[in-house]
């Protein structure tokens, strides 16, 4: 199970995760937090605790049980076999050699199990895995998704055509046999690429798209739109954001790279919940996922209070800027890559009340609060949340207010 190249640190106890992950955010943050002389530390990291009900644990908790099944979205290349038949697992890393994957104990229940199910029944069907070194043959990936609060869940094949003799046979198959898939979709990726999606989605079986629950809100998502893959500390993160933002009655909040719309819509529905009315307008470049978020907004009774734009978030903030668009409370949450030195610019142009800034790669958050450090802004809390157990990978929330205030 190692092989697959995934959870370097399953090995480690669960508090040690945490602590390397703390010591990991301090030693990065510390001269920043030095440069600019702010009054903050890094708190502890929040883990992740036995249940949703329990919340979030820290390595000052006892006992502290390692992680298991929180990963709700699970995938597998395949490949040909030597007798023509589809093989799925993991790419051994930097080779095209596929590794089987019986079943993993960090993804939800069953999916590793269904996955490797698909490549049995694409084999049964004649369907030709991809080969990635000769550039031939059709079934490149399987991408599943799993509700975490409900019992739907979405399964996307990505092949490299359009035309897939037997595809939709082997669609209907997989649905016979697992009820609980609502949604079947071919993806389409043609290209020379790592990337798993391509650009072109069609319904193989039943709706459009799943629907999962996050702090109380309902979420629908389809195939090619972002959503986390750790629900449980997805609401942590969430629940941390939302405190950050202090949210008033007649606040006006800009979710940027907002993805299907959920964090700004759980900030909304929960400073509803308190008796606060905001505006809520999201940004995101995916037009798929502006059409999630819209209905999003209708599916959470939202819709009269907010807006999503399919835009490039520097260019949408940029011409916010221009036009003196009042923004009280300012969210973002880019890629791993961050956010564009013309984003930070515009967004201190517009100087919200408050900034929450998420950020998968802290290397970038750190650049880019720099820059808000420099445009007189000043970082007022910083946490780590983990969303990705038994890796190197931490997640980081920043909440920045005008250094003046
Ligand atoms: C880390 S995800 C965050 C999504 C969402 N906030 C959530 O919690 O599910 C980053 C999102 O930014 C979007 N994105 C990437 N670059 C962008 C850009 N230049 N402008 C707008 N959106 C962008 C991606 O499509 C993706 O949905």
């Amino acid at each position: 199970m190692r092989d697959c190249g995934g959870c370097e640190w399953l090995g480690l106890p669960y508090r040690k995760q945490l602590k390397r992950k703390h010591a990991a955010m301090i030693e990065l943050y510390e001269p920043l937090i030095g440069r600019f002389g702010w009054n903050v530390h890094v708190d502890d990291a929040l883990g992740m605790g036995p249940s949703r009900e329990a919340g979030p644990v820290t390595a000052a908790d006892s006992p502290l049980a390692s992680p298991r099944a929180f990963r709700h979205k699970a995938s597998t290349p395949f490949a040909p076999g030597p007798h023509g038949e589809v093989r799925c697992g993991f790419f051994a890393r930097g080779t095209h050699t596929i590794v089987p994957c019986p079943a993993c104990p960090v993804e939800a229940p069953g999916a590793r199990e269904l996955l490797n199910e698909v490549a049995r029944l694409a084999s049964d069907f004649g369907i030709p895995a991809y080969d990635e070194d000769r550039r031939q043959g059709q079934l490149r990936y399987a991408v599943l998704r799993c509700g975490w609060r409900t019992n739907e869940s979405m399964l996307t094949l990505v092949t490299r055509t359009r035309e897939v003799p037997h595809l939709d046979a082997l669609a209907q198959a997989i649905a016979r046999e697992h009820p609980g898939i609502v949604t079947i979709a071919q993806n389409v990726n043609p290209r020379v690429t790592n990337a798993i999606l391509g650009g072109e989605t069609r319904l193989l079986h039943g709706k459009p798209r799943m629907r999962d629950q996050l702090l109380d809100c309902t979420f629908e998502i389809s195939p090619v739109s972002f959503y986390q893959v750790n629900p449980q500390q997805t609401e942590v993160l969430y629940q941390s954001a939302i405190e950050g933002m202090q949210l008033r009655e007649g606040d006006t909040v800009l979710d940027t790279y907002c993805g299907s719309g959920t964090i700004g819509l759980a900030a909304a529905a929960s400073a509803r919940a308190n008796g606060a009315h905001v505006r809520l307008i999201g940004v995101e470049r995916n037009v798929e996922g502006v059409r999630d978020a819209q209905r999003n907004a209708q599916v959470n009774g939202l819709e009269d209070m907010s807006d999503f734009i399919a835009r490039d978030a520097t260019e949408y903030m940029r011409e916010a800027a221009e036009q003196g668009l009042n923004v009280d409370v300012l969210i973002m949450d880019p890629p791993r890559a961050g956010s564009a030195p013309a984003f930070v610019e515009a967004a201190t142009t517009l100087r919200p009340r408050r900034i929450v800034y998420i950020s998968c790669n802290p290397v970038t958050h750190v650049r880019d609060l720099e820059q808000f450090g420099e445009a007189g802004y000043r970082v007022d809390r910083l946490t780590p949340v983990d969303l990705f157990p038994h890796t190197t990978h931490t997640e980081m929330i920043a909440t920045l207010t005008p250094a003046t205030s």
